[in-house]
């Protein structure tokens, strides 16, 4: 067989960014995205690093607000308020995980679900679900802008997500859901997962675990989205590198695969620049919400 087509993240993402800017130049004043994060895990120091600068190279303002861990929640919470009442801030965005001690969910609810960039707060988790979205997670929003701008089909297809996390795999099926394919959600409790895989003329998979998928649990020519990023000892010079949840070895069976890295990752930040963007045109009374995404 052919070896799969690779649908790489870095021109899908330049593409997305360059209408990003263009939206973004055509409004009274440039979207602003504040992002915060608690204590400096290397990764998401990382993250919220690249998004700052993408944020920029767009014409975005940007704001990082870098808390200490033991921050109380009580004070993060009168931080997301003020952010809520300024009318300079398009869109917050509070970097996951957080330290024990604050609740995700009562952070994740006190964001103005209008200023929710990455589509976590119940209500717009309720409109994705009801098939009426609005501001989309990110992943999931990068995925299907890839499998569009590649040309890949997604209504009628089978799809299998493997993964329910609230960040990427259930967002996904129900993104997958509302562009019209068959969408079935595997997780950890699924019965024989292969035979699951297998049926998938699109697999989109969101664990974590290196190369949990192997060529056998795939459909010959079947669309591979590989969401995972694990860091793995052993790359060169002995430093740790970058592996997904897919085995290489798949790119032998596989119709169109993602690499990682270089696939999804660069979608999800394009794609959280493109909600801040949608954030700021709703707020100027350009866009109506659930008139979008379809
Ligand atoms: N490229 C990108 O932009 C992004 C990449 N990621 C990466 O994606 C991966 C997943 O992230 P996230 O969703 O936050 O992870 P979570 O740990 O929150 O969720 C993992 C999911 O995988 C399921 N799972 C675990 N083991 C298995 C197994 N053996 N078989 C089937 N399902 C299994 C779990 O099932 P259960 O619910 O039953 O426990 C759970 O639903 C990570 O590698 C992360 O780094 C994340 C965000 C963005
Ligand atoms: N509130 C919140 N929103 C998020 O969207 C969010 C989050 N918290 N917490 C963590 C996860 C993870 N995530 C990634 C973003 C970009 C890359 C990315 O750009 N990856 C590059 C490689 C990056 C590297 O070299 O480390 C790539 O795949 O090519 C990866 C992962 C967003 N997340």
């Amino acid at each position: 067989m052919t070896p799969a087509r690779v649908l790489a993240g870095p021109p899908a993402a330049d593409a997305l960014l360059s209408d990003v800017a263009a939206r973004a130049a055509r409004l009274p004043r440039p979207p602003h995205l504040a992002m915060v994060r608690l204590g400096d895990d290397p990764a998401s120091v990382s993250y919220v690093r690249g998004k700052d600068r993408r944020a920029r190279e767009v014409g975005l303002g940007s704001a990082v607000y870098a808390l200490p861990e033991t921050t109380p929640q009580a004070e993060l919470l009168a931080l997301i308020a003020r952010l809520n009442a300024d009318d300079a801030v398009s869109g917050i965005l509070v970097q996951l995980p957080l330290p024990a001690h604050v609740s995700e969910q009562a952070v994740l609810h006190a964001i103005d679900p209008r200023k929710d960039v990455d589509g976590f707060h119940p209500l717009n988790v309720g409109e994705l679900w009801a098939g009426r979205p609005t501001l989309i997670p990110c992943t999931p929003a990068g995925i299907l802008y890839l499998l569009d701008l590649y040309g890949l089909p997604v209504a009628g297809q089978r799809a299998v997500v493997v993964g329910r996390s609230p960040i990427v795999g259930r967002p996904t099926a129900a993104l997958l859901l509302a562009r019209d394919a068959t969408v079935t959600l595997a997780h950890s409790r699924t019965r024989d997962l292969g035979a699951v895989t297998r049926e998938a003329d699109l697999l989109v998979v969101a664990v974590g675990q290196p190369h949990l998928i192997t060529p056998e649990m795939v459909r010959p020519g079947a669309t591979v989205i590989d969401v995972g990023i694990n860091r793995v000892p052993g790359g060169p010079g002995g430093k740790a590198h970058l592996t997904g949840d897919v085995h290489p070895d798949v790119a032998g069976v596989a119709g169109a695969i993602t690499p990682v890295p270089g696939g999804v990752g660069p979608l999800t930040i394009a794609a959280l620049l493109a909600n801040t963007v949608t954030a700021a045109e709703m707020q100027a009374g350009r866009r109506v919400p659930g008139a979008s995404a379809r």
